[in-house]
């Protein structure tokens, strides 16, 4: 007995500041059509897909920071997406800016959706774990402005019975948190599917710049391995106004293998048969949670944010 999810990772390289939405989703399109002729029942876009990684720039003019936010979706740039989705019967997984007007307040958020094979919104997510600063800080030499152009995510981790499986959806830097692979899985994640705008300056700690290639791949490869969870995770790369972004999208399979992973930093698409039965070979067995956990001993996890102080 099989369960296959055939599944496309479509990487994009670099979106110009001035790029329209409307080309940007003509690559899109081409990515979904590509992904279609290769039998992918899904194809999964990156963090922000729709813009420039824009939280580079510290803006001040509300305006020039909404102009990069999507107030609706479908809106009428992105509907070619849902129709697209609809005549070839592919899903997709999609991350952008989402502004919305909710408890009679303004909120805006670091959003992914996953949308069936009819063109239907099956799921949202709202990033949670928010990397960088929130106040301008020009001795860098790109800012990284996640916390204050958006809001942590409310909806929390969640995950969707959509294509035959147990989907979870995250952003980024919460590839990086173990937290966001245990919940999910708790939750009857078996695949994650995950956008990234990694850029490979870290200037807190340039020191580690040479390491983003392995850290990528170090966390995903131990959260799908330690969940028994597919993980798919797609980049924007390349060089996006003078700062270089990672590439190395990949899938990786619950025995935490890398099955498929991109070699250019631009537009590519990588597919995967994954069968969802595969995740057996680890939850039931190594990593069966229902015998091994010992959720008695993890109580700080939910409870501190930080470290206990050292004893004096
Ligand atoms: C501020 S450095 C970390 C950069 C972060 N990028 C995003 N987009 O979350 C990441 O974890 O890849």
């Amino acid at each position: 007995m099989s369960r296959i999810v055939t599944v496309g990772a479509a990487q994009l390289g670099p979106i110009a500041r001035n790029e329209s939405r409307a080309r940007v989703v003509e690559r899109l399109l081409a990515l979904m059509r590509r992904a279609r002729t290769r039998g992918c029942d899904l194809v999964v876009f990156p963090e922000l897909a729709l813009t420039t990684f824009f939280p580079r720039w510290y803006m001040e003019s509300q305006a020039e920071i909404d102009a990069f936010f999507e107030t609706a979706m479908p809106g009428p740039e992105t509907e070619p997406l849902f129709a697209v989705a609809r005549e070839l019967g592919i899903g997709f997984y999609l991350g952008y800016a989402e502004r919305v007007e909710e408890g009679g307040r303004v909120r805006r958020f670091n959003t992914s959706i996953l949308v069936d094979g009819r063109g239907e919104v099956v799921g949202r997510y709202r990033k949670i774990h928010l990397p960088g600063h929130a106040e301008n800080e020009p001795w860098r030499a790109f800012q990284h402005l996640e916390k204050r152009y958006f809001e942590p995510g409310d909806l929390g981790f969640g995950t969707w019975q959509a294509f035959g499986g147990v989907f979870g959806m995250a952003l980024c830097n919460d590839r990086r948190w173990p937290e966001t692979y245990r919940v999910l899985a708790l939750k009857g994640m078996e695949m994650l599917l995950l956008g990234y705008n990694t850029p490979m300056h870290y200037p807190p700690v340039p020191g580690h710049d040479h390491l983003q290639g392995f850290h990528n791949h170090l966390c995903m490869q131990a959260g799908a391995y330690q969940n028994g969870t597919w993980v798919v995770a797609v980049a924007k790369a390349g060089r996006e106004e003078g700062c270089d972004l990672l590439g190395q999208s990949c899938i990786i399979a619950p025995t935490g293998e890398i099955v498929a992973m991109s070699s250019t930093l631009g537009d590519e698409l990588i597919t995967a048969e994954c069968d969802l039965d595969r995740t057996r070979e680890i939850k039931e067995h190594i990593f069966n949670f229902e015998l091994h956990r010992r959720p008695e001993e993890y109580r700080l996890i939910a409870e501190r944010r930080g470290a206990v102080p050292p004893a004096a």
